[in-house]
C-alpha cells in the first residue's frame, strides 16, 4: 500500500489514547498524524509519557473538526462519556470516518443511556449510525461501517464468554450471574479517592453493585442474541493490579452438557476469527495470559451437581477492551486482515 490511512487521535492524553498510540506504531497501513488535548494543546506527549520519545507527531493538536479534516482520514475517539456525543457529529459532517471508546454511542435508546450514564444522550440520527463494534457477533456490520462505537471492556470480556451459549440455547438466561474484576487502569488516568494507592493496594471491592453503566449494555446484546429480554446480575470489582478483566458466568444448563461439547461449540462460532482462544478441558484462563495483547481467552467448567455451567472470560481492558478492539475495527471497516497490527503474543511473566 503506497499511502498510509492518516489517524487522528481525541484524549490521546488518557489511557485509551495512549495506547493507541502504542498499538498504532506497528501498523503497516496506518499512521498517526494528529495527537489532540482539549486541556493541553501545543504540549508534547512527551511531558505526560516520557516513554513516548520516538513519537514523531508528539505536538498536541486542539480538538477542531477542521484542523483534523485537514490531517487526518480516519479519528479515535478515547474521551470521557459525554465528550464523543458532541464531538463524533461534527467529524462525521467533515467526511472523517470515526471510531469512539467511550460509551456514548452504544446504547441505541436514549432514554437508556441517560439512566445508567446521568448524562444527555446523543442524538437519535447519530445513535443510528453508529455500529456497535463487536465484530466476533456483529462481523458483517462493522465491514460495512464508518462510524464504530467501540464496546465497554466489561461487555467485551462478558460478552464474548456467553454469547454462543445462549446463541445454542444451551443456558436458562434468567439464572445468569456474571461476577467480573478489572485492574485499575480500566479507571483511567485521573485519580481519584477509590484508586489512589492506600485506597487500592492490600484491598479488593465491589463497586457500582446493580448501577453499573455496562449493565444495559450486555443486556442489550444478550437480548438481541436471545431474541427476548435479557437481564443479567452484574458485579464489577476493582482488583489491585493494572491490567486485566476477568469475567466469571454463571448459569443454569438447559440440557446435560459436557465441556468438551462446549469447547467445540464455541469453537465452531469463532471459527475465522483471530482474537478469541478457546482453552481445552480443565484449563481456565487467567488476566496475565492476554497480558498485552488482544485476546480473549475463554474456559469452561460444568458441575453436574447443581448443572450449571461457570465460564471464566479474559482480556487486557486497554487492548482487546478499548485500543486493541479499536484497531482491529478500524481494520475491519477498511476491508484489512483483522490482525494487522495487533500480532502480540501476551507478555509474560
Ligand atoms: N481505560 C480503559 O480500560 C477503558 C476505557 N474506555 C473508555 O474510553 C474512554 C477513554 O478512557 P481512558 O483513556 O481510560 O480515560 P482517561 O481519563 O485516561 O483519558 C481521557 C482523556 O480524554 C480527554 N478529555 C477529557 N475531557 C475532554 C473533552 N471535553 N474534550 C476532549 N477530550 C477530553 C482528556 O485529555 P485532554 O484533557 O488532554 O483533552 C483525557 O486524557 C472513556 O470513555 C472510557 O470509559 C473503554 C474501555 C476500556
Ligand atoms: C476499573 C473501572 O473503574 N472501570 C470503569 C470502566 C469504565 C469504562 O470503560 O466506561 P465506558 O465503557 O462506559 O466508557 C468502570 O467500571 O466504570
Amino acid at each position: 500500500m503506497s499511502t498510509k490511512l492518516k489517524i487522528a487521535i481525541v484524549g490521546s492524553t488518557g489511557y485509551g489514547g495512549v495506547e493507541l498510540m502504542r498499538l498504532l506504531q506497528s501498523h503497516p497501513y496506518a499512521e498517526i498524524t494528529s495527537v489532540i488535548s482539549s486541556s493541553s494543546a501545543g504540549s508534547r506527549v512527551t511531558e505526560g509519557y516520557p516513554h513516548l520519545q520516538h513519537i514523531r507527531e508528539e505536538v498536541l493538536d486542539d480538538v477542531d473538526p477542521q484542523l483534523i479534516k485537514q490531517k487526518a482520514d480516519l479519528v479515535f475517539l478515547a474521551t470521557p462519556a459525554g465528550v464523543a456525543s458532541k464531538l463524533a457529529p461534527q467529524y462525521l459532517a467533515e467526511g472523517l470516518k470515526v471510531i469512539d471508546l467511550s460509551g456514548d454511542f452504544r446504547l441505541k435508546d436514549r432514554a437508556v443511556y441517560e439512566q445508567w450514564y446521568r448524562k444527555p444522550a446523543a442524538e437519535q440520527a447519530d445513535l443510528d449510525q453508529a455500529i456497535f463494534g463487536l465484530a466476533e457477533v456483529y462481523g458483517s456490520q462493522v465491514s460495512d461501517a464508518a462510524f464504530i462505537s467501540n464496546p465497554g471492556c466489561f461487555p467485551t470480556a462478558t460478552l464474548l464468554g456467553i454469547v454462543p451459549a445462549l446463541q445454542a440455547g444451551l443456558i436458562d438466561h434468567s439464572t445468569l450471574i456474571v461476577d467480573a474484576k478489572s485492574g485499575v487502569s480500566g479507571a483511567g488516568r485521573g485519580a481519584s479517592l477509590g484508586t489512589h494507592y492506600s485506597e487500592l493496594n492490600e484491598n479488593f471491592k465491589a463497586y457500582k453493585v446493580n448501577q453499573h453503566q455496562h449493565i444495559p449494555e450486555i443486556e442489550m446484546v444478550l437480548s438481541q442474541v436471545a431474541g427476548e429480554q435479557v437481564t443479567v446480575t452484574f458485579t464489577t470489582h476493582l482488583v489491585p493490579m493494572t491490567r486485566g478483566i476477568l469475567a466469571t458466568s454463571y448459569a443454569k444448563l438447559k440440557q446435560d452438557v459436557t465441556e468438551q461439547q462446549l469447547i467445540e461449540l464455541y469453537e465452531q462460532y469463532y471459527a475465522g476469527r483471530s482474537f478469541v482462544r478457546i482453552r481445552p478441558q480443565g484449563q481456565l484462563p487467567a488476566t496475565k495470559e492476554v497480558w498485552g495483547s488482544n485476546y480473549c481467552d475463554i474456559g469452561f467448567s460444568v458441575d453436574p451437581r447443581t448443572k450449571r455451567v461457570t465460564i471464566i472470560s479474559v482480556i487486557d481492558n486497554l487492548v482487546k477492551g478499548a485500543a486493541g478492539q479499536a484497531i482491529q475495527n478500524m481494520n475491519i471497516m477498511m476491508g484489512w486482515d483483522e490482525t494487522l497490527g495487533l500480532q502480540f503474543v501476551p507478555v509474560y511473566p
